[in-house]
């Protein structure tokens, strides 16, 4: 089923914080909800390990309120629990509560203590990380080599940009609340969760709806693809054009094969010569091939989607092309060539829809990468204008306007020459059939994704793929996206 928005949304560590003062001044209980939050660890963890010497690390916060609750949950269950406390809960605090209702051993916070565990509970600190991790707690779970459950993420790991403050240990299993936070997408967070679960703790719609999710999961629901009548006609789908070089021809023709595959109306291969035009004839008999400067082909104003960059070369040539059509008022997708051609000078790619870089890309035009790569795309949508996909395993898409979307379903392998190529024509298929860049961008990323994900079903772990794998999949993946 289509998730809703709503449920793919994604809130930052101080976002979900608003909407837990919002829910206790709405007048829920804060020890309810920890209450909910401690059961919901408990129940995930007693689906996946049988009773054995279970040590709960609990901090100072809420985080180690719910860490009590886990303790006395699971002792009740026979299990054999103990608690080993960094530092006690503020007085008269939820969490000193939860920990005043803890009868059972707590131990001093030592190596030894660590070293006596079967199963570690990680309840040192959740949403409330505010500066590096250090000292004993660092100390602590540098030194775990039993399996670890993490409540809400894994201590130290920055919940809004997925990368370790300090440090953030392996979990198998991660139980967080409410909502995903960006961080349990985003690597290296997403491996560092281990199989996350999302609990339902009861908190009220209103609280949830008080805050506006500026960050989403990239999936169906988060966008529609586009639906075709009886009444439709190809133009009515769209012209997609590709303009494609002899140095990298094969580059172009899988955007292009890609862009048909998504349901363009029309597909023109704009060939930098006529020996590249022989070369595209060859090639799929449903692609439009044309000799003539692609310039020539603006005069038709029903090319209305360009994809440049696969295959072109990086020089001011291929910058220039890109500005006329964008100055014609084409809806661009700007890859490859078109974006190292504009290194240091993201100004010359505003007006286009849609930016595809990889992370090597992206540091040539906008400047190395921050350790926050959201903020980071954020940041280079802003500046263009355009929709930026920062490609990766766990590739963020960013609009102008500070939505995100993080993908989630790319297999490794995707890494892959030409891959990129298809993902370029993929969005570019989307916008000529009038998908909103943001749109036409989260949807052409999980399509990649999914096709992905086909081409290796029943594969083992490794197995490798060529970017032509993902084109007789891109069929199945739509029909995914539309069920
Ligand atoms: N989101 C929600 O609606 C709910 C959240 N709950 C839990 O509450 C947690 C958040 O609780 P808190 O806001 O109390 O925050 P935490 O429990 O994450 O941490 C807060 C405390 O840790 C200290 N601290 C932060 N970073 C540190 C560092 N690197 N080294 C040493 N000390 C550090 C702070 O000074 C503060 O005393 C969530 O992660 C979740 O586990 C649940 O109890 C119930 C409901
Ligand atoms: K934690």
């Amino acid at each position: 089923m289509t998730p809703s928005p709503s449920a793919l949304a994604l809130l930052t560590p101080d976002e979900m914080a608003a909407v837990d003062r919002a829910a206790i001044a709405g007048g829920a209980s804060g020890p309810a909800l920890m209450r909910a939050a401690g059961a919901a660890v408990a129940r995930a963890l007693r689906k996946r390990f049988r009773p054995c010497r279970t040590l709960i690390l609990a901090g100072p916060g809420n985080n180690g309120g719910d860490g009590y609750v886990v303790a006395r949950l699971l002792e009740r269950e026979g299990w054999p629990v103990s608690v080993a406390a960094l530092a006690p809960p503020r007085p008269g605090s939820d969490a000193a509560m939860a920990a005043a209702e803890w009868r059972g051993p707590v131990l001093p916070f030592t190596p030894e203590t660590l070293a006596r565990a079967q199963l570690v509970v990680d309840a040192l600190f959740g949403a409330g990380l505010s500066r590096e991790l250090d000292g004993p707690a660092a100390a602590a779970l540098r030194a775990v080599r039993v399996p670890l459950v993490a409540v809400d993420v894994p201590s130290g790991l920055d919940g809004a940009t997925g990368e370790p403050r300090g440090f953030a240990p392996q979990a198998a299993l991660t139980v967080t609340f409410g909502r995903l936070k960006p961080g349990h997408l985003l690597l290296p967070g997403r491996e560092l969760c281990g199989e996350v679960v999302l609990a339902d703790i009861g908190l009220p719609e209103a609280a949830l709806a008080s805050v506006a999710p500026r960050a989403f999961r990239n999936a169906p629901g988060l966008w529609r693809l586009p639906e075709r009548g009886a009444q439709h006609h190809k133009f009515s789908h769209g012209h997609v054009t590709i303009p494609g070089g002899a140095a990298m021809p094969g580059a172009a023709r899988l955007a292009a094969m890609s862009a048909r595959r998504i349901g363009a109306g029309l597909v023109t291969l704009a060939a930098e010569d006529t020996a590249t035009a022989t070369l595209f004839r060859q090639g799929e008999p449903g692609l439009l091939v044309s000799a003539p400067p692609p310039e020539d082909l603006l005069a038709d104003e029903r090319r209305s989607a360009w994809v440049l960059g696969p295959g072109l070369p990086p020089r001011p040539e291929t910058l220039a092309l890109l500005r006329r059509v964008v100055e014609a008022g084409r809806h661009v997708v700007a890859d490859g060539g078109a974006l190292t051609a504009a290194a240091g000078q993201p100004h010359t790619l505003q007006g286009a829809a849609i930016l595809t870089p990889h992370a090597g890309e992206f540091a040539k035009v906008f400047g190395a990468l921050r350790r926050d790569r959201l903020a980071a795309a954020r940041m280079a949508a802003a500046v263009t204008g355009a929709v930026v996909v920062l490609k990766g395993s766990d590739s963020i898409i960013a609009a102008p306007d500070g939505r995100a979307a993080i993908n989630n379903n790319a297999p490794p392998a995707l890494a892959t020459a030409g891959s990129g190529d298809v993902l370029a024509g993929l969005a570019g298929g989307l916008l000529a059939q009038n998908l909103p860049p943001f749109e036409a961008a989260c949807a052409a990323a999980w399509l990649h994704g999914q096709a992905a994900t086909l081409a290796l079903a029943g594969a083992a772990p490794g197995t490798p793929l060529v970017a032509e794998d993902l084109l007789p999949q891109l069929r199945a993946a739509w029909i995914a996206a539309t069920r």
